[in-house]
C-alpha cells in the first residue's frame, strides 16, 4: 500500500509528539515536520514543566486522561536516565479552598490541616492549601530526545512558515495543525487568544519543594527553579518587563524566604495559546486537516495524551481515503 504523506505544521511540544505519535501509530507513514521555529526557540521552550493543569477549562475527564498519558510517557523518558524530569513535592497555597478532581492523579495528596497552615502560611490570604507529589518535564531536554527518535524513524523536517494550510494539498494525504497560536492567523481561529506569561530562571540548589499560590509560583527543575508568574490575557507583548520582573522575585520572596539567596540566571516572556477548550479534532470543514492547539497554560502537561489522540484521529483519516 502507498506510504501515506503526512504533513504536521508546528514544533513545539504539540508538534513535535503528534509526530512522533503518527510515526508508531502508522509505521508506514512518511511524516514531515514543517514548522516556521523549532526549539529551543517555540513558547514550549519557555515553560516550567510543571505537570499540573493550569489555565485550561477543558472538560475534567478528558484532562486527567491526557495527563495521566503523560505521567506515563514521563515515567518511560525517566526510566531511561534522561535529563529534565524528575517528581517533585510541594505546596498550592489557597485563598479559597480548591481541591481540583484532577489532583486524583498526583501522588501523596494531603489537605493541610489549620495546624499545617499556622506554618505554611505566608500571607494574610493564604488560608487553604494542599500538598502533593507530582512531576516537571523540562520541554527543550524533552523536545530534542523526541526529535531525535522522530528523525531516527525516517521523519523529515522543513523550516518554513505556511501562510495558507491549502499549500500543503498537493503534497501531502493528511494535514495536523500543531501552529499553537499561530493558529489565529493560519486558520482564522477568533477563539485563540495570547495569556503572557513572564518568568525568572534562578539558581538556587537550597530550596527542594515547589511552592504555587494564587499569583506566584517557584517550580523546580533539575538544576533550576522558575519563579513566576502572571496571566495576562490579549497581552501580545512579549519584552521582559523589569518592574514586573522585580514583582515576581519579591513576591515569590515572601512566599520562599531562602529563594533571597537565589542567582539570577536570566528573564523570559511568552505567550500562552489559550482557549475555551484544546482544539483536538477532525476539520469538518476541511477534511483531510486535524487540529492539536489552544492549550493554555497546560501544554506540557497534556501533550501525550493529546498527541496519541490527534495519532488515533489521522489514522482514521489514512483508513478512509484507502478505501476511496
Ligand atoms: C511562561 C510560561 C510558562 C508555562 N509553564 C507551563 C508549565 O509549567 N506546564 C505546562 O503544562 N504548560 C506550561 N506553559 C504552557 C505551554 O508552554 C504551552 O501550552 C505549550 O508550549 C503549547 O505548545 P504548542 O506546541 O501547542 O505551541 P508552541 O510551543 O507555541 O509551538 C507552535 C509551533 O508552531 C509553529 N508555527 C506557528 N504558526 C506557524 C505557521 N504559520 N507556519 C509554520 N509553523 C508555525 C511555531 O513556529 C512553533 O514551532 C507555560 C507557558 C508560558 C508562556
Ligand atoms: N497553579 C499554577 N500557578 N500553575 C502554574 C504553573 C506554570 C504554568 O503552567 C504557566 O505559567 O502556564
Amino acid at each position: 500500500m502507498v506510504s501515506p504523506k503526512i504533513a504536521v505544521i508546528g514544533a513545539g511540544i504539540n508538534g513535535v509528539s503528534s509526530a512522533l505519535a503518527i510515526q508508531e501509530k502508522i509505521p508506514n507513514a512518511e511524516v514531515t515536520i514543517i514548522s516556521e521555529k523549532f526549539s529551543p526557540n517555540t513558547t514550549s521552550d519557555v515553560a516550567a514543566g510543571l505537570i499540573e493543569p493550569y489555565l485550561c477549562d477543558d472538560d475534567v475527564n478528558k484532562i486527567i486522561r491526557w495527563t495521566k498519558a503523560t505521567i506515563h510517557r514521563i515515567q518511560e523518558y525517566m526510566a531511561e536516565g534522561n535529563d529534565g524530569a524528575e517528581e517533585m513535592s510541594g505546596y498550592w497555597i489557597q485563598s479559597v479552598k480548591e481541591v481540583p478532581k484532577w489532583l486524583e492523579v498526583m501522588k501523596n495528596v494531603n489537605v493541610l490541616s489549620e495546624q499545617e497552615m499556622k506554618q505554611i502560611a505566608k500571607r494574610p490570604e493564604h488560608k487553604f492549601g494542599v500538598f502533593y507529589s507530582t512531576w516537571y518535564l523540562e520541554p527543550t531536554p524533552y523536545i530534542k530526545w523526541e526529535t531525535e527518535k522522530f528523525l531516527k524513524n525516517g521523519g523529515r523536517i522543513v523550516q518554513r512558515k505556511v501562510e495558507n494550510i491549502r499549500e500543503l494539498d498537493k503534497d501531502f494525504d493528511v494535514i495536523v495543525n500543531c501552529s499553537g497560536l499561530g493558529s489565529k492567523k493560519l486558520v482564522g481561529d477568533n477563539g485563540i487568544y495570547p495569556t503572557r506569561g513572564q518568568i525568572i530562571k534562578v539558581s538556587c540548589p537550597k530550596v527542594k519543594h515547589f511552592f504555587l499560590d494564587d499569583q506566584y509560583y517557584a517550580l523546580l527543575n533539575d538544576s533550576t527553579i522558575t519563579l513566576g508568574g502572571t496571566k495576562d490575557q490579549h497581552q501580545w507583548d512579549v519584552t521582559v518587563n523589569p518592574k514586573l520582573a522585580q514583582k515576581i522575585f519579591e513576591g515569590n520572596c515572601v512566599n520562599v524566604p531562602s529563594l533571597r539567596s537565589a542567582r539570577i540566571l536570566s528573564h523570559h516572556v511568552d505567550l500562552r495559546p489559550s482557549r475555551a477548550t484544546v482544539r483536538l479534532e477532525i476539520d469538518s470543514k476541511l477534511g483531510k486537516l486535524v487540529h492539536n492547539y489552544g492549550h493554555g497554560g497546560s501544554g506540557i502537561t497534556l501533550h501525550w495524551g493529546c498527541a496519541l489522540e490527534c495519532a488515533a484521529l489521522v489514522e482514521q483519516l489514512v483508513a478512509k481515503r484507502a478505501k476511496l
